[in-house]
């Protein structure tokens, strides 16, 4: 499968930033959602949802054709509560009916971890929606309850090393996990919706035990109110990714770097762009003094 992304010559910068801006301002006008963490967790994890069905065996899935938008995609039980995303993008896509569904959900989720101050993230438009025969199987997307060997391949699927996967996973310093989404409960007290490397800190600094929440599914809980899925807490199980998560908790500069590569690479993944291809790095309401 080739999917070559279309350089609409008649789009500049600006028209992407007046979308960007307008989900920024969104985010900020919306933050009752989940007991004020606000829509920008559930944003980044729409846009790493629609590009983790990739498979590098064939070149299918990923963010190009936008198929989150089709009934399978959506109802896969491992994309349960990204309704909310989807539903706070709607009146966006209806007002820039022009750009592809697989860059707005690249865009909202890049415009959300700039705006919780995390680092910039390239971004090439050029996704282009695919008919709802093109969406991929239910099922590609990573189950919580497994280790370390499960986690290294399942990012490698996804061309992903060892860096970029624990780099990646460091999303997990926003939002939360909920019971009537994915089975698993927490953190509890101030969830933060800044983009740090706090996760790493709480992976070393915390005492975690493995239990079993209200739903019957095993977790690993802190006395501080923080918890960590297995495969979060497989990133101090195994030697080789310990070594990549004491790296960045001790040095924020080199998480934020490795992981505004990999994001790109994870939202880019079975996307051509053709030599030229424009890249945008957009600036922040802060950097507008908006
Ligand atoms: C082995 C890989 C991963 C597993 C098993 C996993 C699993 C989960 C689960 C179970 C939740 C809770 C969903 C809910 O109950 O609402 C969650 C939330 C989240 N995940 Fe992951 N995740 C993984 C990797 C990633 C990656 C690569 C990113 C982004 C780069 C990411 C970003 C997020 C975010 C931002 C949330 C919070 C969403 C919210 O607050 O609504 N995760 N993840
Ligand atoms: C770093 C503690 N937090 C956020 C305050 C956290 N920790 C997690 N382990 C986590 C796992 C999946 C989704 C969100 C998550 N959030």
């Amino acid at each position: 499968i080739v999917h070559i992304a279309a350089i609409n010559k008649d789009r500049t910068i600006d028209d992407y930033q007046r979308i960007y801006n307008k989900i920024a301002e969104k985010i900020r006008e919306d933050d009752e959602y989940d007991g004020y963490i606000g829509y920008g967790p559930v944003l980044v994890r729409l846009g790493w949802h629609s590009s983790g069905t990739y498979n590098k065996e064939n070149n299918s899935g990923g963010s190009y054709g936008g198929t989150y938008r089709f009934k399978l995609e959506n109802s896969d039980p491992s994309n349960n509560g990204l309704q909310n995303a989807a539903q706070f993008l709607d009146p966006i896509y209806k007002e820039f009916n022009w750009i592809s569904h697989g860059d707005l959900y690249t865009l909202g989720a890049v415009c959300a971890i700039q705006e919780a101050q995390g680092p910039k993230i390239k971004w090439r438009p050029g996704r282009v929606d695919l008919p709802e025969s093109a969406t991929p199987e239910n099922g590609r997307l990573p189950d919580a309850v497994n280790g370390a060997d499960y986690v290294r391949k399942f990012y490698a699927r996804l061309r992903m090393n060892d860096r970029e996967a624990v780099a990646l996973t460091g999303a997990h310093c926003l939002g939360r996990t909920h019971l009537k989404n994915s089975g698993f409960d927490g953190p509890w007290g101030a969830a933060s919706s800044s983009f740090t490397n706090e996760f790493f800190i709480n992976l070393l600094n915390e005492q975690w035990k493995l239990q079993k929440n209200a739903a019957g599914n095993k977790q690993y809980d802190s006395p501080k109110g923080y918890m960590m899925l297995e495969t979060d807490y497989a990133l101090i199980q195994d030697p080789i990714y310990l070594k990549i998560v004491k790296e960045y908790a001790n040095n924020e500069a080199s998480f934020f770097k490795d992981f505004a590569s990999s994001f790109q690479k994870l939202l880019e993944n079975g996307i051509d762009y053709p030599k030229g291809a424009p890249e945008y790095i957009f600036k922040t309401l802060d950097d507008q003094d908006m």
